[in-house]
């Protein structure tokens, strides 16, 4: 089987346009084929804000009215995924931006209203490959933004950190996957305060103690829970590390492991 992989990039890397460039030099570095998926939230933020939207967040999660939607959907999209084409472009990488719109790649369904209305959101219900392996198979390089459709005309707001997890997921009928999530620190670190306490090694069951502890909060929570999904659905390899991590031949950072 050949081998692809899939680089997420968070936010914080997205926003900063050095970090940005010295992650896409990494990512244009690396060898066969891959695809990146990227965030940009602090983007849209950032965005909106300048719009005189003003972004309502719960316990960290973004609620996605239809004025946020139309923002998500420009930035992402627009704003964000093509600059990253033509950074890739000019590094000598054939790259292509889709969504999950694009190709019929992800539709996702409308996330139901429990405790709180997140609105515009989509839990993803199917990933496509076939048009995107076609295109993999001819040298291009996949830029995902993180969007989806319900098949009605809707586009919706869906995690970046899912749609890499749900493509990795999927792409394991066609190929080898590894998964790296890249974000601003080293890995996963045991003491949150000290970038030199990365856990190298992380099982699901220490994730869970780490977690009950607070040491693991926040964005890192689903990061994981992601992760562990890719890792249970056959992905060979997951990765949380920085931008140092993609350079060819070096595990840094964090990798999950199923041995206990
Ligand atoms: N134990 C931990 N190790 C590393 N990061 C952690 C930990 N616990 C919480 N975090 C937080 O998780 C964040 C990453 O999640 P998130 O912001 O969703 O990532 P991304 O930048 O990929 O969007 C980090 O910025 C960090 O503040
Ligand atoms: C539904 C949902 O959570 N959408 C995210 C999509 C962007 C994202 O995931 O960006 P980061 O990877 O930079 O966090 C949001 O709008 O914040």
């Amino acid at each position: 089987m050949q081998k692809i992989t899939i680089v997420k990039v968070g936010g914080k890397v997205v926003e900063t346009p050095e970090s940005l460039q010295e992650l896409l030099h990494d990512f244009a570095a690396l060898q066969g084929h891959k695809i990146l998926v990227h965030g940009g939230g602090r983007s849209a933020t950032k965005i909106a804000k300048q719009l005189g939207i003003e972004t309502q967040m719960v316990d960290g999660r973004r609620i996605t009215d239809l004025e946020t939607l139309k923002v998500v959907t420009m930035v992402y999209a627009g704003l964000v995924n093509k600059n990253i084409v033509a950074s890739l472009q000019a590094k000598g990488v054939n790259s292509v931006g889709l969504t999950g719109a694009d190709l019929n790649l992800i539709t996702a369904i409308k996330r139901p209203v429990k405790d709180i209305d997140y609105g515009y959101v989509g839990d993803v219900k199917s990933v496509q490959i076939k048009e995107l392996t076609t295109l993999i198979q001819r040298d291009v390089v996949p830029v995902i933004a993180p969007l989806t459709h319900d098949g009605k005309g809707n586009m919706l707001n869906t995690n970046a950190d899912t749609m890499a997890s749900s493509l990795a997921s999927a792409l394991t009928q066609e190929f080898d996957v590894q998964l790296i999530y890249c974000f601003e620190k080293k890995g996963v670190l045991s003491n949150p305060d000290d970038d030199d306490t990365v856990i190298t090694n992380l099982t699901y069951k220490l994730f869970k103690q780490y977690q009950e502890s607070g040491t693991i909060a926040a964005g890192m929570i689903p990061k994981l829970d992601n992760g562990f999904n890719a890792l249970t659905n056959g992905v060979k390899k997951v990765m949380i590390t920085n931008t140092q991590g993609l350079k060819e031949g070096i595990d840094t950072g964090t990798i999950l492991t199923n041995e206990s």
